[in-house]
């Protein structure tokens, strides 16, 4: 694995992106200038932070000079210690914070100008597991996974056994007809988790979505998203746990005192 500083990563995104000519300097043979260039990887990655910081309020820059890129089917872990800045990273990429400085694309649109119903739009096409789950008490565990496909306007029918089968897949089949407050923490998660996957988002967002599952489950829980990738979804997971990014062989990026570091 080598470590780059993501503030010096541009070349080897470029080169990562699916653009003609991407790895070398200067005007190219198509004669596309390094900002075309630029921009045409930009375009291409799901993600595309360049030189982000983000301070709360008065407080000190959280995250400082962030620039790296998300790829269409890619599978990253995010990791850090605790207070690094994992979270208010997947929030930036959420577009639930705006960030203090810096450029943000997402699915190829600049976001710093863009309408509430675009972002609703780019929001609907990522799967998000937070880390507190945030399911809804009054719904029974298979309306709370239904939900994102209800919203889509689908009538049930279309929808009800992909949803039973999900369900099962993450060993709550006998469990969708319960309210979540009665479902364990490892429940609710995997609930959670079923609920991000059932609309088969182009990115997959998971903070910490292992936390309160047995190693057992966790794997099993980490092949759902290793599948999920393979079926062309870029999948983020952020988490402490080393065991289970082990057990990948997977592109780490690494927050630490505000900065990212890329291993490869
Ligand atoms: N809403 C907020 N207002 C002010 N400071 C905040 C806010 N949210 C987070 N922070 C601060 O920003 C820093 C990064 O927090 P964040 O939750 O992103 O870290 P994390 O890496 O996800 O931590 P953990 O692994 O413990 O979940 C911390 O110092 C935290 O105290």
């Amino acid at each position: 694995m080598k470590s780059q500083n993501a503030g010096h990563d541009d070349a080897r995104h470029e080169g990562r992106a699916r653009t003609p000519s991407a790895s070398s300097g200067g005007a190219s043979a198509t004669g596309r200038s390094d900002a075309a260039r630029s921009g045409t990887a930009r375009q291409a990655a799901v993600v595309h932070f360049e030189n982000v910081g983000l301070r709360y309020g008065m407080g000190p820059e959280v995250l400082r000079d962030l620039t790296f890129s998300i790829e269409p089917g890619s599978f990253q872990f995010l990791t850090g210690p605790s207070g690094a800045g994992k979270t208010t990273l997947m929030r930036l990429i959420l577009l639930a914070l705006k960030p203090t400085r810096g450029f943000i694309s997402v699915f190829g649109q600049d976001v710093s100008h863009i309408s509430g119903e675009a972002l609703t739009g780019l929001r609907r096409r990522m799967g998000v597991v937070f880390q507190d789950f945030r399911l809804l008490d009054h719904l029974t565990t298979y309306e709370n996974v239904a939900l994102p496909l209800r919203v889509q306007g689908r009538e049930e029918a279309t929808y009800r056994s992909e949803v039973v089968e999900l369900l099962r897949w993450v060993g709550l089949g006998e469990r969708m007809h319960v309210l979540p407050p009665v479902l364990s923490g490892g429940e609710k998660q995997r609930a959670a988790i079923a609920r991000a996957l059932i609309v088969r988002p182009e990115m997959l967002l998971a903070d910490e979505p292992t936390g309160n599952v047995d190693p057992g489950l966790g794997r099993r829980l980490l092949r759902l998203f290793i599948e999920l990738n393979r079926l062309g979804t870029s999948v983020l997971i952020a988490t402490h746990d080393l065991q289970l990014m082990d057990q990948v062989d997977a592109r780490r990026l690494v927050l630490g005192e505000g900065r990212l570091h890329i291993y490869d």
